[in-house]
This record gives C-alpha cells, sequence and structure tokens, in this order.
C-alpha cells in the first residue's frame, strides 16, 4: 500500500484551459547571457551538422565570405564585395539566431543541472564499519549495502533504506517540496532517502542502496542536462522531411546556373545562395529543436522529470488514459464515518471489532478505522501484546488481527470477508449484508466487511469525494478525443457510481496490480498509445508496458525506475497536465511547420524577378510586391527570412495558445492563422524592410 493520497486536489492547466497558468519560470538576464555565450559556441561544424536546414546556410555564409574575399571566385560577376559581404552578414545572422533559440531553451535546463551538481560534488557520508567503527568517506566510495548514518543537518550521501532511527528529511533538492518528510524503517515509501535530500531532526541509519553515478540524483542531472538528448521520433520524421525538402531546393537551385548560363543571363552566387536559403524552410529548422526542449522544460518546471523527450511527445498523442479511482479522481483521504452492523449484532460490538481489526493497520484507512471507532467507545483489549497483525495487500483485500486469545478479525473488502469466512471458517454471510453494502457503494462509498471468526458483523464506512474539478478535466479530455478508464480495486457498485459521477467513459473494478497490465496490453493491441499512472512496486510492470507512465515520487523506486516520467509533488492528476504539454509541444510543431514553409512562397517572388530582371524583363511580372532594385529585393528577403526566427523564438519556447477542442477543428484553425499569415506575413515584412533599406544599396 502506497499513500498516494494527497490532500490538496490541484487543478492544472487543462481545468483552465491551459492559458496563463504555466508555471512561470522567468528568463533571467542571466539566463540571456548564458544563451549568447552558448549560442557562439554552437557555431561548431560538428554542431551544424545535426540540422541539415541551418547546415546548409552555415554552409552558404562560408561561400559568401570566399566571394567576399574573391567576388570572382566562381567566374565573373556583377556582385561586388560589400554586397557578397552582406549576404553573408546576414546568413551568419541566421545561424546564429537558431543558435540562440536552441540555447535559451536549453537554458534553464543546464543551470538546474548546475545546481544539482553542486549538490553532489561535496557529499560525504559516515560509514559504520563491521567492527562498529566510523570513517567518514566522499560519497563516491559508497557501494551499495554499505551502512551509513546520517545526522540532523547533514545531506543524505547516497540512495537508500533506512534500517534504524527515524528523522525528519527535507526533500527540496531533489522535490522542491521544502514540507519535512518522516522516514523510518519498515515500510515501503517512509523508509527510502534519496541522495541530496537534507536530514532535519535526529539521525538515521541507512543502508546504501545505489552505486555512485546511479542514484536518483545522478539521474535527475542526467536528464535534466539533456546531455544525451535523442531526437524524438516525431522529430526525427521531421528533420527527414525538412532535408529532403532541403535538397530538393538545393537541385531545383543548383539547375538554375547551367540555364541561366544558356540564357547567357549572368547571375551572382551569391544571389543563389541567398535564393537557396529563403526556399528551404529554415523557420522551422532554426526552431525544431527549441520546441521540444521546451517542452521538456515546462514538463520540469510541472515538477514532473521527463526520462526522455519522447515520454513528453508519446503524452501528446495518448489515446487512452488509465487513471486509478482512489486518490486520483477522488481526494483518496478515504474515512471511516459510519459503522452499520447487520440485524442482530450490537453497534458496539462491531466498532470495536472494527477497531481491533485496524489495531495493526497503518493505512490511511486503517488509522480512520481506529479514529472513528475510538470517538465511538471502542478501547484497546487485554492480550494485544501477544496478539499478530495481518497487514493490508492489494491482492488479498484484508487487513486484521490474530488475536492471544485465537480470535481471527479480518477486515476488507466485502467479497473477500466473504470469501475469507467461508474458505476459513466455513460460514455463510448473514442475509442483510449484501444490501448494505450495496446501499453504501451506491453513495460512492467504499463497505469494508468486519468478521469475528467468520461472523460478519456488519460495515464500516469509507466515505470519499470526488476531487473538485475532475469532472470537467475528463470532460476536457473527452473532446480531446482521448478514452478515460478508471480502475480500482474497489468493488463494482461503487466503481460505477464515482466513474459516473466522473464521467469516465469505461471502469474496471475488483482489479488487482497484474490486470492493470493487461489492461494496457489490451488498449495497445487495439492501436491506442497508452498512458498511466502508478506508485506501488505492483504497478512497474504496467507503468513500463505503457507508453507514457508517470510515477509517482513518493512511490517506490521499482515504479519509478519503470516509469517515463516521475512526479516530483505525486500528483497523479498531472497526467492530463501532460497530455497537454505533449499536445502543445506537437501543435506548435505543426504550426510553425505550416508558417515556415508558407512564408518560404513569398520570398520566391522577391527574389527570382529580381535575379532575371536583365535576362529575362518579361519576369518583372512576378515582382508583385514591386521592390525597389534587384539587390533591395534580395537583401529584404533575406533579411524577413533571418528576423522570423528571433520574433518566432517566444512562441517556440511558450508553445502556441492551446484549446482544448477536435483534432479537425484545431488543424483547420491552425492551418488558417499560420497557413495564411505565413503567407501572408513576408509580403508585408519583405515590403517593408526593401522600403527601409532601398535608400542603401
Ligand atoms: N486498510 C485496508 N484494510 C482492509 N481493506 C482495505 C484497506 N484498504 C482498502 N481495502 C479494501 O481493499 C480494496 C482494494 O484496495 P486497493 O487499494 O487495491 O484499491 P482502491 O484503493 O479501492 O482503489 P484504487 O485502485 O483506485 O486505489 C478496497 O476497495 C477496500 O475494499
Ligand atoms: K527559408
Ligand atoms: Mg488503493
Amino acid at each position: 500500500m502506497t499513500p498516494k493520497r494527497k490532500t490538496t486536489a490541484k487543478i492544472g492547466p487543462l481545468g483552465r484551459q491551459f492559458r496563463g497558468v504555466q508555471p512561470q519560470g522567468a528568463y533571467t538576464a542571466d539566463l540571456f547571457w548564458r544563451a549568447f555565450k552558448e549560442s557562439l559556441v554552437k557555431f561548431q561544424p560538428r554542431v551544424q551538422i545535426r540540422n541539415p536546414v541551418m547546415f546548409v546556410v552555415w554552409v552558404g555564409s562560408l561561400v559568401t565570405l570566399a566571394l567576399t574575399i574573391e567576388p570572382n571566385l566562381f567566374g565573373p560577376s556583377s556582385a561586388s564585395r560589400g554586397y557578397n559581404g552582406v549576404v553573408m552578414a546576414i546568413l551568419v545572422l541566421t545561424v546564429w539566431f537558431a543558435n540562440y533559440a536552441e540555447a535559451l531553451a536549453e537554458g534553464r535546463g543546464k543551470a538546474k543541472a548546475a545546481a544539482l551538481r553542486r549538490t553532489r560534488s561535496d557529499l560525504v557520508g559516515v560509514r559504520i564499519l563491521d567492527d562498529g567503527r566510523k570513517q567518514t568517506v566522499p560519497a563516491r566510495d559508497l557501494r551499495k549495502d554499505d551502512v551509513v548514518r546520517v545526522e540532523k543537518d547533514h545531506v543524505m550521501p547516497a540512495d537508500g533504506e533506512v534500517i534504524e532511527g527515524a528523522a525528519y528529511v527535507n526533500e527540496a533538492a531533489i522535490t522542491g517540496e521544502s514540507a519535512p518528510v518522516l522516514k523510518e524503517p519498515g515500510t515501503d515509501i517512509f523508509s527510502s532517502v534519496t541522495a541530496g535530500t537534507t536530514v532535519i531532526s535526529d539521525w538515521l541509519l541507512i543502508r546504501v542502496t545505489t552505486n555512485p553515478g546511479d542514484t536518483f540524483l545522478d539521474r535527475m542531472i542526467h536528464l535534466v542536462e539533456g546531455a544525451k538528448r535523442q531526437k524524438t521520433p516525431n522529430e526525427v520524421a521531421l528533420t527527414v522531411l525538412l532535408s529532403v525538402l532541403t535538397l530538393i531546393f538545393v537541385i531545383v537551385v543548383a539547375s538554375i546556373a547551367p540555364v541561366a548560363a544558356y540564357l547567357q543571363a549572368q547571375i551572382n552566387i551569391a544571389d543563389l545562395v541567398a535564393l537557396l536559403v529563403a526556399l528551404i524552410p529554415t523557420t522551422i529548422g532554426a526552431l525544431l529543436s527549441a520546441i521540444g526542449i521546451a517542452a521538456i522544460d515546462r514538463t520540469m518546471r510541472f515538477n514532473v522529470l521527463a526520462m526522455s523527450g519522447k515520454a513528453v511527445e508519446a503524452a501528446g498523442d495518448v489515446q487512452t488514459l488509465i487513471l486509478d479511482k482512489t486518490g486520483t479522481i477522488t481526494t483518496g483521504n478515504r474515512e471511516a464515518n459510519d459503522f452499520i452492523a447487520v440485524a442482530g449484532v450490537q453497534q458496539s460490538d462491531l466498532v470495536q471489532a472494527a477497531f481491533l481489526a485496524s489495531y495493526f493497520d497503518t493505512t490511511p484507512e486503517g488509522r480512520s478505522v481506529i479514529s472513528c471507532s475510538v470517538a465511538r467507545g471502542a478501547e484497546p483489549a487485554v492480550g494485544l501484546d501477544q496478539a499478530k497483525g495481518l497487514d493490508f495487500s492489494a491482492q488479498t483485500r484484508m487487513s486484521g488481527i490474530d488475536l492471544g486469545d485465537g480470535r481471527v478479525i479480518r477486515k476488507g473488502a466485502v467479497s473477500a470477508v466473504v470469501r475469507h469466512a467461508a474458505d476459513e471458517f466455513h460460514a455463510s454471510p448473514p442475509a442483510d449484508l449484501q444490501a448494505i453494502a450495496d446501499r453504501v457503494s451506491k453513495m460512492g462509498a467504499t463497505p469494508l466487511a468486519i468478521s469475528v471468526d467468520g461472523d460478519i458483523l456488519g460495515i464500516v464506512v469509507l466515505s470519499d469525494t470526488l476531487k473538485p474539478g475532475i469532472r470537467e478535466r475528463i470532460e476536457q479530455l473527452r473532446k480531446m478525443a482521448i478514452r478515460t478508464i478508471m480502475v480500482t480495486g474497489d468493488n463494482p457498485i461503487t466503481a460505477q457510481t464515482i466513474a459516473a459521477e466522473a464521467g469516465v467513459d469505461e471502469f474496471v473494478a475488483e482489479v488487482n496490480p497484474e490486470e492493470k497490465l493487461r489492461l494496457v496490453r489490451r488498449e495497445q493491441s487495439e492501436g491506442r498509445l497508452v498512458a498511466m499512472t502508478g506508485d506501488g512496486t505492483n504497478d512497474a510492470p504496467a507503468l513500463a508496458q505503457a507508453d507514457v507512465g508517470l510515477a509517482m515520487h513518493s512511490g517506490t523506486m521499482a515504479a519509478k525506475e519503470a516509469a517515463n516520467l516521475v512526479d516530483l509533488d505525486s500528483d497523479p492528476t498531472k497526467l492530463t497536465d501532460l497530455v497537454a504539454i505533449g499536445k502543445q509541444m506537437l501543435i506548435t510543431r505543426g504550426a510553425l511547420t505550416t508558417f515556415s514553409i508558407a512564408n518560404d512562397v513569398a520570398k520566391y517572388f522577391a527574389i527570382i524577378p529580381a535575379m532575371f530582371i536583365v535576362a529575362l524583363p518579361g519576369l518583372a511580372a512576378l515582382n508583385v510586391m514591386g521592390l525597389a532594385t534587384p539587390r533591395s529585393a534580395v537583401l529584404s528577403a533575406l533579411i524577413f527570412n533571418a528576423l522570423i526566427i528571433p520574433l518566432l523564438i517566444p512562441l517556440a519556447l511558450r508553445g502556441v495558445h492551446f484549446r482544448v477542442e477536435t483534432a479537425a477543428n484545431l488543424f483547420s484553425r491552425n492551418l488558417w492563422i499560420y497557413g495564411v499569415g505565413g503567407l501572408i506575413a513576408p509580403f508585408i515584412g519583405i515590403k517593408l524592410i526593401d522600403f527601409l533599406i532601398a535608400p542603401l544599396v
């Protein structure tokens, strides 16, 4: 059992139509300055070659550099040194803008990674040797199974498991959440500690569970830094498409030279380069990687760690969302608030049995049963010291106690307790039990049956409430054509009530963790991309199988390792935010690709007539923009081509405005805005630039 119970029901972007609620990480002057330095480093050929579109521009700037030095390098040319030099300068600027966009997108991740590195660099641990001696060693010398003692105000040197002591730990360095967490031995979650967190009271004895380099902190640094950032599948596909487009334009432009020679039209190589750069999709080529990095950065500001860009991208394409009932759709603070005895049983006997059944039950449900039963007069019985507790498990759906006097008390899902009574005591359930349970379930509450030696005394009512806003969220998911499936270990009637209240498309009740895995597989076999959340070790297989697996940081290490996203706030409803972030990234990419390609059409009308005006006066008809001179036409187109990049950087980093609507609506709206807008903008922009620079050239 894991406490995915968060009292706060945070409703993120989707609930507020995404706009204006993105976490604000301001771009500081320092970030701009760092990005500037980084952008210069990116001029290296081995960086440029990774982006074929911009690489062509980069090569173009070398060619025009050569022409600036020797204008007649490729044969007699009417272009002056100065003209070639200006073309070169604009091309260098174009490459630089692309470098800057990427550097700016990477900046925050790098800054965060640097902070995490600092945390890691000065970690030391006090190792306890077999003979009991203490030895202070740097964290990098600690190995799996070493035992270390961590005192108040010390930073945890390694990931580990508490084996002795109890202390409050501040995990802010990792999770950003400064509320201290109590760590103690013996529980799945509360006994695991993370390197980089600080003990703020008492002391702990820790058994190290990871070797240096494998800690969660190391993994975080690795991820955040994106050092080995891999292109996502869609990004690769788009890069290939843009490269092919670029190659086609290289061939087209190269074939202009012989045509011109045949027509005896003298054309300048610098103009050919300019034409090529204007035609290839430089806008999206320059901004593509920034869009992807910015999306990962945005998940990070939501306090979600993405194991890869692929996970964020997949979130945008998800078609099925598998959501837990308790703690995801409902607040998960299931509270015992009533006891209903079956006919012939005293209410006080039921209350007392419920109390005893929960005596060793440390789950929130168990503690709640204790406090409610104590309020109604239950009290510890004699002989509890010889009693043996039975922990709750999602498999058995029961918990309980075996008392010293031989009594066996059980509490759990009604079907589980009925089976237990039949199997162990050959007892059949009271006649009115099912009716009481169904009545409770119909209200959306969870009935727990209590049995003593197979006699079922009645029902404890665990009530739970829907998270505020969850219904709206699910409605929005439906509008985006995402199927929602609620899974729960609870009984079918409670499940149905909650499912109806929340408005999910489907629900599956009485599931155990293996069935979650099967459900993920079933959806995938029907060709859908599946997302799910989880926190327990039991959830790990399903998290690994899902296309998007979001693990809770409060969960077990196994779950976190299996998932491709980890929520440091442990708020499972964030899955819906991640879908929004992923979708927004895909939409931004699509919109800017449309814009980029539409944009290039206009430049063709500026440059072609300018190039051939002398040889083919008839082409003047193409000069629809009425640009001043051939020179100013080429330069205006090129300047516009460069300037559009920085103008669109904010949009690339922020993402285009995202609204919940169907894919078809979205597509046609974006086609209008970015397609038609992309067609018109350069006509205006180039004309304006031409007007400004005409007197100068
Ligand atoms: N502490 C407990 N002791 C005994 N029975 C419990 C306890 N907690 C839950 N149960 C019973 O076991 C069932 C299954 O619990 P489980 O945690 O697997 O699922 P759930 O919490 O109901 O749903 P979800 O999968 O949405 O979290 C519950 O519906 C309830 O009937
Ligand atoms: K272009
Ligand atoms: Mg549960």
